[in-house]
C-alpha cells in the first residue's frame, strides 16, 4: 500500500473506532510502519477527525519528519516494532472496559484478559499488565521491551490497553475484540465463570497460531 494509501486508512479506520465509542475526545493513538519509518497520529488529535495529510512521519530512528507534532506515546509504539518483527501497525485506546481491568485491584498482572471465549485467545493472545508510568513517560516503552516481543498487546495500568498486529486491520480488530472482551469480563464479575481450560487454549494456539 502506498504512504498515501496508509494515510487514509489510518483515518478511515480512527473514524470507524470514534464513531463507535472506543475512543472520545483526544485520548488514542494509532501508527503504522513503513519501510523506512512510521505513522503516528498527531498529539492531541481526535481519532474522529484527522487529516490525512497531517498525520506525523517519523523516520526509523524515531525523529519526527513530517506532518503535524507526533503523539506524546511514540515510545510505546516504537517498543512493540523494535520487539516484534511481524507487528505492522500499533493502537493504543483508552477503550471503556479494557481501561477498568487496567484499574482493578484484583487483575491478574500476568493475564489481564483470561481465555473466556477462543475468539481473544486467537486474535490477542495472552496480556501482561505494565505498571504506571505517565502518559508520554519513555519508561513505559522500556517495560514493553523488556517483554520481548511475547506478547502482541499490554495493559498500561491505570490507563488503557496498547495492541499490536500485522497490519492496522488486525490491529484494529484486535483491539475491538480486547475491549468486547473486557466488557464481559467485567460485567460476568461476581458470576461463577467458566473459562477455557489450558487443553482448549493450547488447541487455539495450535490451530490458528
Ligand atoms: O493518555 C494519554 O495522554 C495518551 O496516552 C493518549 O492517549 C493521547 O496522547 P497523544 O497521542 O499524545 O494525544
Ligand atoms: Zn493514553
Amino acid at each position: 500500500m502506498s504512504e498515501a494509501a496508509l494515510r487514509d486508512e489510518i483515518a478511515r479506520l480512527a473514524k470507524s473506532l470514534f464513531d463507535r465509542g472506543y475512543s472520545v475526545g483526544s485520548a488514542a493513538n494509532i501508527s503504522v510502519r513503513l519501510d523506512d519509518g512510521y505513522l503516528i497520529t498527531p498529539t492531541n488529535s481526535c481519532l474522529g477527525f484527522l487529516d490525512p495529510e497531517r498525520i506525523s512521519r517519523l523516520d526509523r530512528d524515531g525523529n519526527h519528519v513530517g506532518g503535524d507534532k507526533p503523539s506524546k506515546e511514540v515510545f510505546l509504539h516504537r517498543a512493540f516494532y523494535e520487539t516484534r518483527a511481524e507487528a505492522g501497525a500499533v493502537v493504543h485506546l483508552h477503550s471503556t472496559y479494557a481501561t477498568a481491568l487496567s484499574c482493578l485491584a484484583d487483575t491478574d498482572p500476568e493475564d489481564c484478559v483470561p481465555p473466556l471465549t477462543p475468539y481473544v485467545v486467537m486474535r490477542v493472545g495472552r496480556v501482561p499488565l505494565v505498571r504506571y508510568f505517565r502518559p508520554g513517560d519513555a519508561r513505559g516503552g522500556d517495560l514493553i521491551r523488556a517483554l520481548d516481543g511475547r506478547h502482541a498487546a499490554v495493559l498500561l495500568a491505570n490507563h488503557g490497553p496498547v495492541v499490536s498486529g500485522k497490519d492496522l486491520t488486525s490491529a484494529v480488530y484486535a483491539a475491538e475484540e480486547l475491549e468486547e472482551t473486557a466488557k464481559l469480563l467485567v460485567i460476568l464479575r461476581g458470576q461463577p465463570v467458566r473459562m477455557l481450560d489450558a487443553a482448549q487454549v493450547a488447541e487455539l494456539k495450535a490451530t490458528f497460531g
